[in-house]
């Protein structure tokens, strides 16, 4: 179980470089200044559940992962791992907590794949026998009998993912925590790491918490999503509930014959005539118009449209997850308590 209450976290930022002018001038200014990573935090992840984590670049994902993994000291605040508090008693909640950052790995370059596994044993402290059964355990789950005596710089990119994944988990941590880890990868090896978490969360029971900018990561393995925006929480529910809640436009691709028609309609979008969808691009004779679906039909904005011309072309498609995600931001309900 993964706990964050009211965490936020500051940062002393430098302001500037020191100038040449008068002291005057330098008195008032401030030599610093308080960035506010992260704003009241407060969430409960429940033993087995698959929590995505995301928000835009420099949101606080971060940071709120450092804090809770015990590397980042909250400025106020406080976590619990399995109920123990990683910066108070860090050595115990490291027993419960695996971390993966997709863009470090915590293997050695040089060794191979199982003298890591080796050296990370006696970090924990492993007994032998109980190291070698777990990576069994592991190569069972994660295949990786195939490469276990190659050296990790001679990995591709999909297979050291794989080794690093069995790093985080070598001592049966109850918790796992991701951090982009199907960054850089093709689509065959993002779909094999994400299966292999998929079985890692069903077969292992762990509970795994996954920071992503790939949005496809989220919609194939969390049942919960956490969305943050400038360091707050904007949304704590379901997958399923940030859809509706998004309302999930749709987006229209509309071609018509002529320029002429296409900027009359286009005149019309940017008008008070078209309540319920709104024109999003104008591109010569193609308008993208987007729309919520729930209210008007794809004919009945079609006809609307055609009101402006004959149409070339219409095809409808769904406006990326992503895009709509970062749409929430501005209006998001607070998330809850
Ligand atoms: N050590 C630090 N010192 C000062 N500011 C920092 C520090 N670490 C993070 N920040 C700032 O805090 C904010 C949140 O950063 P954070 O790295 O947590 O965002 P993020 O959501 O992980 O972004 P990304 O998706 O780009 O990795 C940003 O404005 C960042 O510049």
């Amino acid at each position: 179980m993964i706990e964050a209450s009211h965490l936020s976290k500051s940062f002393r930022l430098r302001a500037g470089k020191k100038d040449s002018g008068s002291a005057i001038r330098n008195l008032l200014r401030p030599r610093s200044m308080i960035k506010e990573a992260v704003r009241d935090v407060s969430f409960t992840i429940g033993q087995g559940e698959f929590t995505g984590f995301i928000g835009p670049n420099g949101a606080g994902k971060s940071t709120t992962i450092k804090m809770l993994s015990g590397i980042l000291h909250p400025t106020s605040g406080e976590v619990r791992l399995s109920g123990i508090n990683p910066h108070r008693r860090r050595r115990e909640a490291a027993r419960s907590l695996g971390v993966l950052f997709g863009q470090r790995t915590q293997l050695w370059w040089d060794l191979p794949l199982k003298d890591s596994f080796e050296v990370l044993g006696a970090m924990y402290s492993m007994e032998e026998t109980r190291r070698i059964r777990r990576v069994q355990e592991l190569d069972d789950l994660l295949r990786l009998g195939e490469f276990m005596d190659t050296p990790v710089r001679k990995l591709s990119l999909g297979q050291r993912m794989r080794g690093d994944l069995a790093a985080a988990l070598l001592h049966e941590p109850s918790i796992l925590i991701l951090d982009e880890p199907t960054i850089g990868l093709d689509a065959s090896a993002k779909r094999d790491i994400r299966s292999l978490l998929r079985s890692v969360n069903e077969e292992l029971g762990t509970t795994i918490l996954l920071t992503t900018h790939d949005m496809d990561d989220i919609e194939q393995l969390c049942s919960r999503v956490l969305v943050i925006t400038e360091g707050t929480l904007h949304y704590d529910g379901s997958l399923d509930g940030l859809r509706s809640r998004i309302g999930m436009p749709a987006q229209i691709e509309a071609t018509f014959r002529t320029l002429e028609q296409a900027n009359a309609a286009w005149a019309h979008l940017q008008g008070a005539g078209a309540d319920s969808f709104g024109g999003k691009q104008l591109q010569e004779r193609t308008i993208i118009v987007e729309c919520s679906l729930e209210q008007r039909s794809f004919m009945n904005i079609l006809r609307e449209l055609e009101t402006f011309g004959e149409l070339e072309d219409a095809r409808m498609r769904e406006a990326a997850f992503e895009e709509a995600v970062h749409r929430l931001y501005p209006d998001a309900r607070p998330a809850k308590a």
